[in-house]
Parts: C-alpha cells; structure tokens; sequence
C-alpha cells in the first residue's frame, strides 16, 4: 500500500531552494571513508544491504530463463554455508526490478516468496511517449503482476520549470498505479543542476511516489553521493513539511560493498535508522550482489572466494 499521500502541487515549497554544491560535494566526500565501522559491524551491514537490493536486470536482451536465474539470486542471495555460518535465515533481496514483459516469469520464479516483483514502465529509460501509453504500459505491468512500479519523468518539464506539467504527469501516473508503491526515476544525470534535483524531488513527492529514485543506470551519469544527499535532505523536508515518509532508491553504478556501506551512512546520518529498511530504501543494481558475497565470504573464511561460486549479479 501506498504510504505518502502526497499534497497538492505547492511550489512555496521549494521554489526558495539553492544549493551550495561545494558543501554538498564535501559532505559526500566524508561518506566512503567512515572508518568507526567495526569489522563484525560491516558484515551486519553488508547483509542488510542485500535486504535492500533490487536485484535488477534491464538490458536488451533479457530472457525468461535470465529472469528466472536472477529471482534465484534474489530467493538465496548468499550461498547458504556462509549465511548459517553467520547464524542468519530467510535473507532474501528487497525486490527484482524487470520490464513489463518479464513481469510473468519473474511473478511465477518468485512463487510465494513474499519477495515484491517492481517492474519499470512509462516508456523506460527516457519517457518520450505519449502520456497515454506510458499510464496504459503501467496498467499492463499491473496486469502482469507487478507490486511496485518505476515510473520515469519527462525530464524536459525540470529543465523548462514546468512544474505543474510534471505534478500532473506524476499524479496521474500515481492514479493509474492503485495501490501499488511507485518509484520515480528522476533521472538526475540529465537535469543539469543539483537545484533542479530537489526541486523534481518535491513534485514528485508532493504528487504521491512511494520512493523517489536517482537513475534509470542509462544517462551517462547515475547514482552519486551528492546527488543523493540533495534528495535525502529533500525527503527530511518534505516531512518535515506535511509529515509523510518517502523513501530513496539510488540506482545505476553501484557496484561495490563499499558503495553499499557508504549509501547506507548516508541513509543513517541524514534520515535515521528507519531509512535501513527495503520499506524506505532501496538499492538498484544489477551487479553489486557480487562483491557482497565475496566480502561477506571474506568475513566468514578469512579469504576470498573464487569467482565461479558467485555466479551472478
Ligand atoms: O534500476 C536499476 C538500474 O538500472 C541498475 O543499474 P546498474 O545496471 O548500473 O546496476
């Protein structure tokens, strides 16, 4: 079910916002290299990373077969000798993140799990199609069986300021999701200014999304650290404004355990433990479950595993 309600389009709300991009840049900078994690600490945290993974495949050449071996992935992500060695159970990833036409395969690989299949859709990565197709792409990834959608903006309504135009296309996507929880991609690598960021991150949290998420992992830039703490602290506002909970999905380009662990301090310095949770965090990734386990064998063996025993993502 959908937690944010959104407000009516209220541009007072941001329309003050500037950015200072060099202390921006700074803070980010500080995140990587956070050295008060204990080792035993950086397990705890490498796992619950995992519990927040939309373990994604979204590249061209997809196959149900390919699906179906990465809704494995997501039902045991760690080999389970590692796991009972760290006396851990029913580890699973947050979500799978597919297209539309995979929706069915991931939906019947997944079986009762209880593991939420999101589908990604109004004309994924860049948007530029008629709005009715894009609500009717929404509808079919519904049908399919999608629990979560991923919606993308038209980034050419930021560039322009058009803020009630994109209010109006992230509501009547919202509508068209039920009550299924809807991310929006805002795309940041193609909105120019980090100004422009959190000004799309209030629309689209005033208009209802559940999550807002930094990329699609097709602009030529994806998740940063900076570009996430602008909408961090977007959230923080937008609660602090009309007390409802957003959550953030950084996706595109995460590809290390460090990444993992310096996305998750942020989340915990900036929004608070609850923002630890798949419920308010997500990580997209197609290829970051890979380095975890390696860390995580590492941790439990004392040396690094051969490549072939994680075989995917
Ligand atoms: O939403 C998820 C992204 O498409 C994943 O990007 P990635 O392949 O760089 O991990």
């Amino acid at each position: 079910m959908s937690t944010n309600p959104g407000t009516e389009l209220r541009i007072d709300g941001f329309a003050d916002i500037r950015i200072n991009t060099p202390a921006v840049e700074r803070r980010a900078a500080t995140l990587p290299a956070r050295r008060s994690l204990k080792k035993d600490h950086q397990a705890a945290w490498l796992l619950n990373a995992i519990r927040c993974i939309d373990l994604t495949t979204l590249a061209g050449d997809d196959t149900e077969d390919r699906v179906a071996r990465l809704c494995a992935k997501a039902r045991q992500p760690v080999a389970p000798d590692l796991l009972q060695a760290m006396g851990v159970e029913g580890l699973t990833t947050g979500a799978v993140c597919v297209y539309p036409t995979m929706v069915g395969a991931a939906k019947r690989a997944l079986g009762n799990s209880g593991i939420p299949v999101a589908s990604v859709a109004t004309g994924f990565p860049a948007g530029l199609m008629p709005l009715d197709l894009r609500l009717a792409e929404i509808r079919y990834a519904l049908d399919q069986g999608a629990d979560e959608i991923d919606i993308v903006i038209t980034r050419a309504y930021v560039l322009r300021g058009e803020w009630s135009a994109l209010y109006d296309e992230l509501r009547a996507m919202r509508e068209a999701c039920g009550p299924a929880r809807m991310k929006a991609i805002l795309a940041t690598g193609d909105l120019k200014s980090l100004e422009n960021v959190a000004k799309a991150s209030h629309v689209a949290m005033q208009a209802g999304s559940d999550w807002i998420k930094t990329s699609t992992g097709k602009e030529g830039v994806n998740a940063t650290l900076p570009v996430s703490l602008v909408m961090c602290r977007a959230i923080r506002d937008y609660r602090d404004q009309t007390g409802h909970t957003v959550g953030f999905k950084p996706a595109g380009g995460l590809r290390t355990a460090k990444d993992a662990i310096s996305w998750q301090v942020m989340m915990h310095e900036e929004l608070g433990r609850d923002w630890l949770s798949p419920d308010l965090f997500r990580i997209g990734a197609s290829s970051l479950l890979g380095d975890i386990e390696r860390q995580i064998s590492h941790h439990v063996t004392g040396r690094y595993a051969a490549a072939h025993r994680q075989a995917i993502a």
